[in-house]
């Protein structure tokens, strides 16, 4: 979670952005992400939702180097109105959800080193560009997550951060999505993620169950390892449907006189497409 203290760096406007300052950018950091991004590009095709390769398309973000936020934000804000804006790392809830309910996507401007090549702890512009960014050229993509502003929004004034919080990790970031007899992957940590675009999908380990809002809003999530259940919808249009379309306040009221369920659980009403070994996360367990 962002801190509670609410005053923006130094250097950074009062709603925390700051200037990407795209010039600045070193060719070794350009270099950077050309390599991730081929790393990527050649793993997605046939596993990614091809509306994330249609948005790579549009955004021109096919060509080499770190792409400049004004730019991106030109392309998106002719296609669905949103844009861009740099900010220096994670910002406070309420300042994130107001972004994001005036369409505009805040992305670290900083990118990893190559000793940080899979892994890091704080979202970089490969993580927040590469990952996030191609899916909000796709309208009802778009419109679900400025619903997801306007909800957090809501949601703080509520007590309720903590079960909505969840929902944006098991959707937006690590969602997967039906794509005729096979899944595909949509969500922005597993796309910018080497070992976990093939884990999320092809792995005995993790569960894969069918979206149920109450049931994800319940469950807990892991942020030091790939995850133990991932969750399926049908379509942006099915899942703009069950979120925005539904009032979440009497949903928090039930959600505080019932239990959370367990990272790895599997419930007698979860829609199972794979009910997961959880050998990867059991090897990992300190005996
Ligand atoms: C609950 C909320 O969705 C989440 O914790 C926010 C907080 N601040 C953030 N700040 C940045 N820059 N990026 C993020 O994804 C988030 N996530
Ligand atoms: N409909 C939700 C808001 C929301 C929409 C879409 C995604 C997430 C949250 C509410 O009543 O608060
Ligand atoms: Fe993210």
């Amino acid at each position: 979670m962002a801190q509670a203290d609410m005053t923006p760096p130094e250097g950074a406007a009062a709603d925390w952005t700051v200037p990407q300052d795209w010039s600045a950018y070193t060719p070794g950091e350009h270099a950077m992400w050309d390599r991730l991004f081929e790393r990527q590009a050649a793993m997605l095709p046939g596993r990614v939702v091809p509306e994330f390769l249609e948005g790579l398309d549009i955004l021109r973000m096919t060509r080499p180097g770190i792409p400049d936020f004004a730019e991106l934000s030109e392309r998106l804000m002719k296609r669905t109105g949103w844009q861009v804006v740099a900010v220096p790392g994670l910002v406070p809830d309420r300042v994130f959800f107001e972004h994001l309910a005036n369409r505009r996507f805040v992305a670290g401007r900083f990118i990893r080193r190559p000793e940080q090549i899979d892994y890091l702890q704080e979202p970089d512009v490969f993580h927040d560009v590469f990952g996030h960014v191609p899916l909000l050229t796709h309208p009802a993509f778009a419109d679900y997550m400025q619903a997801y502003g306007e909800g957090g929004l809501r949601a703080d004034g509520l007590g309720s951060i903590d079960h909505l919080a969840r929902l944006y990790w098991y959707t937006v970031e690590f969602g997967l999505m039906r794509h005729g007899n096979d899944l595909r992957l949509y969500g922005a940590g597993i796309v910018s993620s080497f070992g976990e675009s093939v884990f999320a999908l092809e792995d005995a380990s993790p569960n894969r169950i069918g979206f149920d809002l109450k049931r994800l809003m319940r469950t807990q999530y892991r942020i030091d390892d790939y995850q133990q259940s991932y969750f399926v919808i049908d379509s942006f249009e099915d899942l703009l449907r069950k979120t925005s379309d539904v009032d979440f306040g009497p949903i928090y009221r039930e959600l505080e006189t019932e239990s959370d369920v367990a990272p790895d659980a599997v419930l007698a009403q979860d829609r199972v497409y794979h009910r997961g070994s959880q050998d990867h996360a059991r090897a990992k367990m300190p005996c």
